[in-house]
């Protein structure tokens, strides 16, 4: 049986979907301006870790996990490098899906795009206006009147007094409380922007997940999951649209006792995952105190960096420096020389986890919660049981659950190479660069090409392209 924390109630509850042949989990993933940081692999590497528990379990799930390819920062970003905005989100989306790769993430079932879903979110903002949510301003805005949800400030634990009282929120000429947030913003010159019932303009950030929820997912689903920076206000509004175009018929509807009325939400579980921070601060562009994957990635190899994600709980805060990181290199270093050591046999996973003590205890501790940092300690354990008995049996065992946490797959030999050469290149990485540089070349790329190339340049690799096609040498 497995237990989650929802963000929503405070508590841990019992899994049990909506329908349980179409388990549903929609993350919010990247805005598309940049490189990927840490920060973004931790949402990246846990709901990949919550997806693969879940299908361990025999769920049928479908994951989504959107992509934010319109908003301010993107289109300043655009301007600032002289290129259009889809050949810059273009470019990112490709970087984070190498990125991605390399961590071990699987592709989720659908990454929708906001810019294909306007009419959507048009339709909803409509809907909104109908039923008294939402109001269009004289600015040709539209905005989202939040005193007309009852339960807003449900998520965040904030009553409208308390955030009126407490935030200093900016004075707008045209809301009518200066707590209503915007929905569709009105065209500004120069910027992209879409026609709908309110004049040109184009959508705000919250719209963009109720619209593709809703669309992917219908009026409710089960889990919806992202940084715990989203739960105020992009989840909270997230629910006061989706709840207020289905009129208030949101399945999760429950009386709870202080403050709140009480509970309506058009997602069942909402899972929050606690933040990479330096210096015990968030690591965030808008700081600038981030190190992309692929810095981290020149250092560390991929598996470790998965491996510092999981070995601590997602709702945990995780401090990144190098001294974690080579802890965590060394730690997985140990379970990668078990399995050299001590060559391992097929395991077949029973699928409830009954095969022995260890399986059952790991088990548990992935149904609670998914707790990640407790499953990983039994994989220490197996380990040393393994080379004590030099049993080939658990060292079996240890590869198969190291596997549900996508970890251990990779060739020991090849791993503890690279581990003894962290700034090394495996065969397999080279091979993947020179293809993503054939495909940069081909699409006239070239910023990506002299990327690669210069990454290969720093790793003293020789490339040599002929008519026959590429090839390379070290040295
Ligand atoms: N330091 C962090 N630790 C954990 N999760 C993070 C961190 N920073 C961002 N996220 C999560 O990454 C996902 C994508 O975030 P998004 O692209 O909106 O980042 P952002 O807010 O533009 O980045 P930043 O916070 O760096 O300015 C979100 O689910 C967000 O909560
Ligand atoms: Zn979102």
């Amino acid at each position: 049986m497995l237990y989650l924390y929802n963000t929503l109630t405070r508590q841990k509850e019992r899994f049990e979907p909506i329908d349980p042949k179409n388990v549903r989990m929609y993350v919010c993933g990247m805005t598309v301006y940049d490189y990927c940081h840490l920060g973004h692999a931790r949402v990246l590497v846990v709901f990949d870790m919550i997806a693969r528990w879940l299908r361990q379990h025999g769920y049928p799930l479908t994951y989504v996990r959107n992509i934010t390819d319109i908003d301010d920062k993107i289109i300043a970003r655009a301007n600032q490098n002289g290129e259009t905005i889809q050949q810059l989100t273009e470019r990112f989306i490709q970087a984070m899906n190498e990125d991605s790769q390399a961590l071990g993430v699987l592709r989720p079932d659908i990454e929708p795009k906001a810019t294909e879903h306007i009419a959507q979110m048009i339709q909803m903002i409509e809907k909104l206006i109908e039923n008294g949510k939402a109001y269009p301003a004289e600015n040709g805005d539209v905005y989202y009147a939040v005193r007309e949800f009852d339960a807003y400030g449900q998520l965040s634990g904030k009553s409208l007094d308390d955030l009126r009282a407490g935030e200093r929120v900016e004075v707008d000429g045209f809301k009518r409380d200066p707590l209503d947030f915007v929905l569709w913003k009105a065209a500004k010159p120069e910027e992209p922007s879409w026609a709908s019932p309110w004049g040109n303009g184009r959508p705000g950030w919250h719209i963009e997940c109720s619209a593709m929820g809703g669309e992917l997912f219908g009026q409710t689903f089960d889990i919806h999951g992202g940084g715990a920076d989203l739960q105020f206000p992009h989840h909270e509004n997230e629910i006061a649209q989706s709840c207020g175009a289905n009129g208030g018929l949101c399945g999760h509807n429950k009386p709870v006792s202080g403050s709140l009325k009480k509970i309506d939400s058009h997602v069942k579980y909402w899972l929050h995952n606690g933040f990479i921070r330096v210096d015990n601060e968030k690591m965030s562009k808008s700081l600038g105190n981030f190190f992309t994957i692929r810095d981290v990635l020149k250092k560390y190899q991929p598996e470790v960096v998965r491996f510092f994600i999981l070995r601590a709980h997602y709702r945990s805060p995780l401090n990144y420096s190098d001294a974690h990181l080579d802890d965590a290199k060394n730690s997985l270093t140990r379970l990668y020389n078990t399995l050299n050591n001590v060559k391992p046999i097929e395991f077949k996973l029973d699928s409830n986890g009954n095969n022995n003590d260890y399986t059952h205890k790991f088990f548990n501790a992935m149904n609670d919660d998914f707790g990640t940092a407790e499953a990983v300690s039994v994989l220490f354990e197996i380990a040393n049981e393994a080379n004590k008995n030099d049993s080939a049996e658990l060292s079996g065992c240890l590869k198969t659950l190291g596997g549900v946490l996508g970890l251990l797959q990779d060739n020991p030999e090849q791993f503890l190479q690279g581990g003894n050469n962290v700034d090394g290149l495996s065969a397999d990485e080279i091979n993947k660069l020179i293809s993503q540089r054939k495909i940069a070349r081909e699409t006239k790329n070239w910023a990506e090409s002299d990327r690669i190339r210069d990454i290969l340049a720093e790793h003293k690799i020789q490339v040599k392209d002929s008519a026959d096609g590429t090839t390379w040498t070290r040295g």
